[in-house]
């Protein structure tokens, strides 16, 4: 193949998600699910050195609203030479500039995108592809304030947010999410399907066979994927699923 027509190959995004100081795994994105897995920076620093190019790094108390762990979240980006996208109880001016303050490279706005889509849309259009949008659904309706609010139809939110400009879109299944049950890829294929953006895959991997399947879709659009549980489970290693996609 040239280097004209070669694919993209699939970007991999391990997850580091704070709770309570802790770097954690939860099972559906409920509280209180949590298994933790230690400092967050230690976390972030093993899959930085297995190669890692990206960390989507998670404040849940900020998503719950449960309070935050902004200091902590701050040093760990910091203390990444990689690209980081930052998620989390961004959903205002003051917890935007902070987040950006830290030199990630994008964060990744949940809530705020279903209850806010002035501001959302303001901070679209100044601030481009260091906008991403958390598409979390339940079937085809969103979820937000920690996964626990109805937030309206997937697809007419997604037709929104392509009008005002959003750069990319991070999709995760929540009923996936945590599980090892393998990514929903039919949603996927849906999403890629009504916006010519770029989209994040989270939820559910499980095998390098999930890798390989979504690897599959980046013609269709997606960019990457999101890695949490199968990592933190040992069901393989960060070398071993960088290989897989390379
Ligand atoms: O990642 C999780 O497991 C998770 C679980 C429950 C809520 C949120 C979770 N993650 C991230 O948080 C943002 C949403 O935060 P907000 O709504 O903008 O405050 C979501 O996109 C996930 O990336």
């Amino acid at each position: 193949m040239s280097p004209v027509n070669a694919v993209k190959k699939l970007e991999l995004l391990p997850a580091v998600d704070v709770r309570d100081g802790q770097a954690v795994r939860l099972v559906h994105g409920e509280s209180g699910s949590e298994t933790s897995y230690g400092d967050p920076l230690q976390a972030a620093l093993t899959w930085q050195r297995a190669g890692a190019e990206w960390l989507h790094l998670v404040d849940l108390d900020a998503a719950f609203g449960t309070g935050d762990n902004r200091a902590q979240i701050a040093e760990v980006a910091r203390s990444m030479d990689i690209k980081v996208e930052l998620s989390g109880g961004i959903r205002d001016d003051d917890s935007l500039a902070a987040a950006l303050a830290t030199g990630c490279t994008r964060v990744n706005i949940g809530t705020a995108a279903l209850e806010d889509p002035e501001w959302v849309a303001k901070i679209i259009a100044a601030h481009g592809d260091k906008i991403a949008v958390g598409l979390d659904v339940r079937g085809t309706t969103l979820r937000g304030r920690g996964w626990t609010r109805d937030g309206g139809d997937l697809y007419e939110t997604l037709a929104r947010l392509d009008s005002e400009g959003c750069a990319r879109y991070v999709v995760t299944d929540i009923n996936k999410d945590g599980t090892l049950q393998g990514p929903n890829l039919e949603l996927l294929k849906n999403v890629c399907a009504a916006t010519d953006r770029p989209v994040v895959a989270s939820g559910g991997v499980s095998s390098l066979d999930d890798l390989r399947a979504i690897a599959a879709l980046v013609p269709e659009g997606v960019e990457g994927s999101i890695v949490g549980k199968a990592l933190y489970a040992k069901a393989f290693t960060l070398e071993e699923a960088l290989a897989a996609v390379s």
